[in-house]
């Protein structure tokens, strides 16, 4: 039997929004107060939904202690309390949510235990991007 489960992370990290294509005035136009040269700070919400076989012995898709663990390594140790524009794949891509969440589906690609069908990153209470089903 297959099932489905969701499991919520939560970072904080700062970002500036800015693209190296365009002119300080481009910049200022597309990205408006989120091109402050100081950056600002947003408090992310990351959901991931995978998918698997329930093991007939634990009951499980998967063991979320081993979700946690991964997630842990792999992705708030990357991410929280950082600034985005600092790290790969942000020093030639913009932090937008968007590509956030490209790069948090790439991250849980390789969780063993189960498959990953979806991702959500919630950037504020108003704005949440969705990667898959
Ligand atoms: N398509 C996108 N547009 C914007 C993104 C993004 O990731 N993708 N990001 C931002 C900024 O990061 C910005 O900080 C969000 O600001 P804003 O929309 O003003 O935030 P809220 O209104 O939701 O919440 P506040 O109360 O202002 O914190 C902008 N656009
Ligand atoms: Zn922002």
């Amino acid at each position: 039997m297959k099932a489905h489960l969701t499991r919520r992370y939560h970072f904080s990290a700062s970002h500036r929004l800015h693209s190296d294509a365009y002119t300080a005035e481009e910049n200022q136009a597309v990205f408006g107060k989120c091109n402050n040269p100081h950056g600002h700070g947003h408090n992310y919400v990351v959901a991931v939904t995978l998918a698997g076989e329930i093991d007939p012995a634990t009951g499980m898709v998967c063991n979320l202690g081993d979700l946690d663990a991964f997630a842990r390594e792999h992705l708030l140790a990357r991410f929280d309390h950082m600034n985005l524009n600092t790290l790969e794949p942000f020093l030639t891509l913009v932090p937008t949510t968007e590509n956030l969440t490209i790069e948090v589906n790439r991250i849980f690609q390789d969780f063993p235990f189960a498959r990953l069908e979806r991702v959500v990153v919630e950037e504020t209470g108003n704005n949440s991007f969705v990667f898959g089903g």
